[in-house]
């Protein structure tokens, strides 16, 4: 070879490696290129996802763009502290403790007498908590130890924590911030117990903040995930309240000590109390797919950045090109964007039923959706979180910049507090159990809206021959009321069967045990349908597309059921059709992400970066670094 031809080919070296290099050190172009692929009108996604509260959202990243300062009070190395729930879902229940449980018990148990507790409420002049739980007992209620004994001569109520177990436990906001809390006990009238009632009580003088006399305050001190907001174990010695602070619009006590229930019933009494106290969970059930988005925002333009192994003989490639890559993060991004209009759809009927709150039949079919919901986005948002961990894994995965795990944390409480998850589901599959024997037995119809289907339901074949059969909204309707019905069905007969031996409890565990949580997760699924099939979004061929690959996924998780009911559902369709349909959708993920994610500063994750500058804003973050030389 001669020189002359040695030094072209040493040329043309060079030039194939700085393509390569300018490949993969050039992320911010890579994400412009997916950005471009996206047709979506923002806006109108915006109006879809977050319709009215979108202003509101947009003011809130606003007022923490404007006074980073303020917000950014902490280094991500001792654990971060951002705004909003994709700042920091801290932030949300500090409010949320204060005003959806604190208030909200106040306004909807309380009365007239408490107004001026309600009104110092709202202006901050109290901060309130809301002291249920305790060391012994959460989920249940009725048997919390704490008691309230009225006395007669004085007209107090006196507050004790009897035993260890009584002591009240993992109350939020109470450790430094709360003066007010309203505490639930049982109550005690001339030695006779009338059962849990609610009553405030002044924990710390509002004047100097001191802890009040009788009662013992401790911080639990970090804890595995929401460090944003203090939790706190309480302890009542003697405490005394005035007669007028028992939260009484359900039952009153008179100054000579009558017990006076407005419903006679002690069961319903209860129940009515604690479906008031319902309101709070309508913004845990968004906090799931809302987490699960965030997350997919770091991971999936993580993924369009991040450049591996491409075609033989072919540059390297996004990581987001590799089909398992979109089964990863394409078909979640696509559920997530369902599962947000169910939770938008559940907060709309919380809104448009808080009139009837103390109405339990027109309470039990939020109170039925809303109890499966929370637990179900919560597992399938930290399922999300962790992949997308998994996803920036080998390296970056591990790096607290990242925020996934601080998310996982925090995401993961949404799974207990308000209620266990596997708890919440009983209470599920009891309505449904309940519509559908009382229609059955007692030719009763059913009147709400989610279950109607069961009076009118046949068995029909239906077969999946196309490619669009398994998109037929007709045939995805039919299969999930089928198999709704189905095990709705098989779990009654189980039951019935167990009751020919046991008493309810005895029969009830079992049944729950094997088959409960399918039938409630089964009841959310078609919610998730129903809410999305009354979305006016005709024409949208990508929401269309996401829609469809949902449709897929349940196919694809509950294939030995339709396999072991005879239909004709082929396997290999289902995961042809999930290829190319996230192949498709990925297009369109950057643009959909850009659209309805919180801007950097909010969301706080350098891997989650905008302009896709990752890699040189996680190098300086480190150069940056107090120790790092
Ligand atoms: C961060 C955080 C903040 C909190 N803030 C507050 C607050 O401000 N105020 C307050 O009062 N409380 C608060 N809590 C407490 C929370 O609401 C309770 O922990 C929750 O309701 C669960 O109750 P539990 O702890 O009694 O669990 P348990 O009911 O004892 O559950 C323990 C386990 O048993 C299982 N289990 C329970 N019952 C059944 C059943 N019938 N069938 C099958 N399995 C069952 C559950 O699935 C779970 O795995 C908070 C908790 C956390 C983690």
């Amino acid at each position: 070879m001669s020189s002359e031809q040695r030094v072209k080919l040493l040329h043309q070296q060079f030039e194939a490696y700085k393509e390569m290099n300018e490949q993969v050190t050039n992320p911010i172009e890579s994400l412009q290129h997916y950005r471009q692929l996206s047709t979506i009108d923002k806006a109108k996604y915006v109006e879809i996802f977050y319709g009215r509260n979108s202003k509101y959202i947009q003011n809130l990243f606003d007022i923490v763009n404007k006074n980073l300062d303020a917000f950014m009070l902490h280094h991500l190395e001792e654990l971060a502290s951002f705004a909003m729930d994709g700042f920091d879902p801290a932030v949300c229940v500090r409010f949320g403790v204060h005003f959806s449980l604190y208030i909200k018990t106040i306004l909807n148990l309380g009365t007239e007498n408490h107004k001026q507790y309600f009104e110092n409420a709202q202006t901050l002049t109290d901060i309130g908590s809301f002291s249920l739980t305790e060391l012994g007992h959460g989920s249940n209620v009725r048997q919390v130890q704490t008691t309230a004994k009225y006395d007669k001569d004085t007209q107090t109520f006196i507050i004790n924590t009897p035993t260890d177990l009584a002591t009240k436990f993992w109350i939020g906001s109470k450790a430094n911030l709360a003066n007010m809390t309203v505490v639930f006990a049982q109550l005690y009238i001339d030695g006779k117990q009338y059962g849990v009632h609610a009553f405030l009580v002044e924990i710390r003088d509002k004047t100097n903040h001191n802890v009040k006399s009788g009662i013992t305050i401790e911080d639990f001190g970090p804890k595995n995930g929401l460090n944003g907001i203090e939790n706190g174990i309480l302890i009542f010695k003697n405490v005394r309240v005035p007669i007028a602070n028992m939260l009484d619009r359900f039952a009153i006590v008179t100054p000579s000590g009558e017990f006076k229930p407005s419903i006679e019933d002690p069961d319903k009494r209860f129940a009515v109390q604690l479906a008031s106290l319902l309101g709070g969970r309508g913004t845990l059930i968004y906090y799931g797919p809302i987490t699960s988005l965030n997350a997919l925002d770091i991971g999936i333009r993580y993924a369009a950045i991040r450049k591996q192994v491409g075609l033989s003989g072919e540059k390297e490639q996004s990581i987001l090109e590799y089909p398992l890559t979109q089964l990863r993060l394409i078909v979640p991004l696509a559920s997530t964007l369902v599962y947000m209009i169910a939770a938008k759809a559940i907060n709309n009927l919380w809104d448009t039923t808080q009139n009837n709150v103390f109405n339990p039949n027109k309470m039990a079919e939020i109170h039925a959706l809303s109890s499966v919901l929370k637990g179900k986005f919560a597992t399938f948002s930290n399922k999300v979180i962790l992949e997308c961990r998994y996803i920036l894994r080998g390296s970056q995965g591990q790096h607290p910049f990242n925020k996934l795990g601080v998310m996982l944390h925090d995401q993961d409480i949404n799974n207990i507090w308000e209620g266990d998850a596997n708890v919440f589901m009983q209470q599920t599959l009891k309505f449904c159990m309940d519509q559908k024997n009382k229609f059955i037995n007692n030719q009763q119809p059913i009147q709400y809206p989610s279950l109607k289907f069961l009076q009118t339901f046949k068995i029909r074949p239906i077969k999946f021959a196309k490619d669009e059969d398994y998109f037929c909204p007709k045939n995805i309707q039919y299969l999930l009321e089928y198999k709704f019905d189905k095990q709705l069905n098989n779990f009654i007969q189980d039951l019935t069967a167990n009751l020919s031996n046991y008493d309810m409890l005895k029969s009830w565990n079992p049944s729950f045990a094997f088959k409960g949580q399918q039938i409630s997760n089964s009841y959310a699924d078609l919610y998730c349908f129903q809410k999305w099939q009354e979305l006016n979004i005709k024409n949208d061929s990508v929401l269309e597309r996401a829609f469809q690959i949902w449709c897929l996924t349940i196919f694809e998780n509950e294939q030995e059921f339709y396999k072991n009911n005879e239909f004709n559902i082929s396997e290999a369709a289902v995961k042809r059709l999930l290829m190319k349909l996230s192949n498709q959708f990925k297009d369109e993920a950057i643009g959909i992400i850009d659209a309805l994610v919180p801007p950097d500063e909010v969301l706080g994750s350098i891997f989650g970066s905008q302009d896709g500058d990752i890699y040189n804003k996680f190098m300086q973050k480190i150069c940056n670094g107090k120790n790092t030389f």
